[in-house]
């Protein structure tokens, strides 16, 4: 399985953002994303999983469009757990949103049971992001795409959640791009790294 975008290119108004990308990340794959700030790696995080549409170039894995409908196997995590989940719902529900849950998955990211009968702003964003985490790998993603999914954490909850989501990928062969601004972080978990534009 590859995850592939051709010649891609993106612009928000007028101010252009992603020119003429290409890039590929093979399944079981951890490759790295690194670039200054507002050079456009979020944006391309969105563009792969599909949220936003490229204005050129194609996105596809295994040279096929990625589906639209069902479960999303390119799955992306935020920076901010926050900004992604339903306020209106309960931990458990939010959870379920990718299918039913693997018990196992969620003791290796340390999700504590008391947890799943709260309301999202009854968390820490650690706790909450651990969720997101969780939610991201149901049983059918393919590429997971981490952007900045630990920056805001203290060094031991971020080696515990690299460390059970590594796990995953490799037993699951899933790819995974690593968006982060610690090169030291990306240097110690990729096999590449792809550096975006620096003079934009
Ligand atoms: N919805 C939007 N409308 C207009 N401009 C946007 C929008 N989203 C992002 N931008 C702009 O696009 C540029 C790229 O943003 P993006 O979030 O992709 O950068 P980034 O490399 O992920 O930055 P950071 O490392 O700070 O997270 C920025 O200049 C940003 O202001």
């Amino acid at each position: 399985m590859r995850l592939e975008a051709k010649n891609v290119s993106f612009h928000y108004g007028k101010e252009k953002i992603i020119e003429n990308v290409d890039f590929s990340l093979e399944q079981g794959e951890i490759v790295g994303l690194a670039g200054p700030s507002g050079c456009g790696k979020t944006t391309f995080c969105k563009i792969l999983a599909g949220y936003e549409n490229p204005h050129s170039g194609t996105i596809t894995i295994n040279g096929l469009s990625i589906p639209k409908k069902g479960y999303n196997p390119v799955q992306l995590i935020h920076q901010h757990p926050e900004k992604v989940v339903n306020p209106r719902w309960k931990m458990s529900k939010i959870l379920s949103e990718a299918g039913v849950p693997d018990t196992e998955l969620l003791e290796s990211l340390g999700i504590k049971d008391e947890w799943l009968t709260r309301w999202p702003n009854e968390l820490s964003g650690g706790e909450l992001q651990r969720f997101c985490v969780a939610r991201a790998l149901g049983v059918n993603t393919q590429f997971l795409l981490a952007d900045e999914m630990t920056t805001m954490l203290d060094a031991i909850t971020q080696a515990q959640i690299w460390h059970a989501v590594l796990e995953i990928a490799k037993r699951r062969n899933i790819g995974v791009l690593v968006v982060s601004h610690e090169r030291k972080l990306v240097e110690k978990l990729c096999s590449r790294v792809i550096q975006f534009n620096t003079n934009k």
